[in-house]
């Protein structure tokens, strides 16, 4: 066992970054309300790297926008870093399936743009961005514009650019990689697991791709649906790079699938799993 992780006035950090209790939130739909989070409680501890799967409509999407501050839950609250989440702020980075570049900002430009945000002195934004882009692969390329790049390249400048704000202790991931083909989405995992290696930080990050959970998470939520819940936990133990080829990694794989499965065929009677 590793030191509790310690915060910049060397205390150490006991309080998790994300603690949901009692969540429940229901949507208005044609045929009446539709559960979308029933009962959530789920508690996430500094610089953990959560993936959450699930089937379609379990209510993965709707969590992970709560977190955002997007969306208020109709019962429970979630609190980040002890403080209940009252709308976005700059103490969480964002990085959705198709990355929202501003098309008239350089690579660079667009990964300085939150640090401008923040008054970060231009110097320092622009070595900081150098440097987040350096590590993702892209620091050859800091002068394009998003139109000259490739979907997979477009992907790892809303990584460089969520990563590069130093504020944001917690990145939320949803479907990042989801439009790019397996063979590049292979590479970018392994940018981001470089990312998250040289500079840890609490990630939540939303996939369909179990083999992606399995490669990146040190910890799996598998949700169950109807309502959306929570379905259960998988630990990660494997040390990064992990091998994709190992029987563990396709042990894990094959029992999350399975489990998968067994939950979008089961029939819609409500059962909370401890977590
Ligand atoms: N704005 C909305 N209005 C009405 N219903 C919604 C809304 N957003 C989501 N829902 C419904 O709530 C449920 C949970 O949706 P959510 O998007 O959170 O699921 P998800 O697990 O992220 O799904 P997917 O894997 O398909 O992205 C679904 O049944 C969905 O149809």
């Amino acid at each position: 066992m590793g030191q509790p992780p310690i915060n910049s006035t060397g205390e150490a950090r006991t309080i998790p970054v994300i603690e949901a209790r009692g969540v429940d939130h229901y949507y208005e739909g044609q045929g009446g309300w539709n559960h979308a989070l029933s009962n959530l409680n789920l508690t996430i501890p500094h610089e953990e790297f959560l993936c959450i799967v699930g089937p379609s409509g379990c209510g993965k999407s709707t969590f992970l926008k709560i977190v955002m501050g997007l969306l208020k839950p109709m019962r429970g609250q979630v609190l980040l870093e002890g403080k209940p989440i009252e709308g976005p702020g700059t103490d969480r980075g964002v990085v959705f399936q198709e990355p929202a570049l501003f098309a008239w900002r350089t690579v660079i430009e667009n990964v300085e743009f939150g640090l401008q945000m923040q008054k970060v002195p231009k110097a320092e934004a622009r070595r900081r961005a150098q440097e987040v882009l350096d590590v993702v692969g892209l620091g050859h390329v800091t002068d394009l514009y998003p139109y000259q790049l490739s979907g997979g390249m477009r992907a790892r400048v809303a990584v460089a650019r969520a990563w590069a704000l130093r504020s944001a202790n917690l990145l939320l991931m949803d479907e990042p990689f989801a439009a790019i083909d397996a063979i590049n989405r292979m590479a970018l995992q392994d940018y981001l697991v470089d990312t998250w290696m040289k500079d840890r930080r609490t990630v939540i990050y939303i996939t369909h791709d179990i083999d992606e959970a399995v490669y990146l998470g040190d910890r799996i939520l598998l949700m169950r649906p109807s309502p959306g819940r929570i379905g259960r936990f998988f630990e990660v133990n494997a040390p990064r790079p992990r091998d994709r080829s190992s029987a563990e990694f396709a042990e894990l794989k094959g029992l999350i699938t399975e489990e998968m499965h067994r939950f979008s065929s089961e029939n819609t009677s409500i059962q909370e799993d401890a977590a």
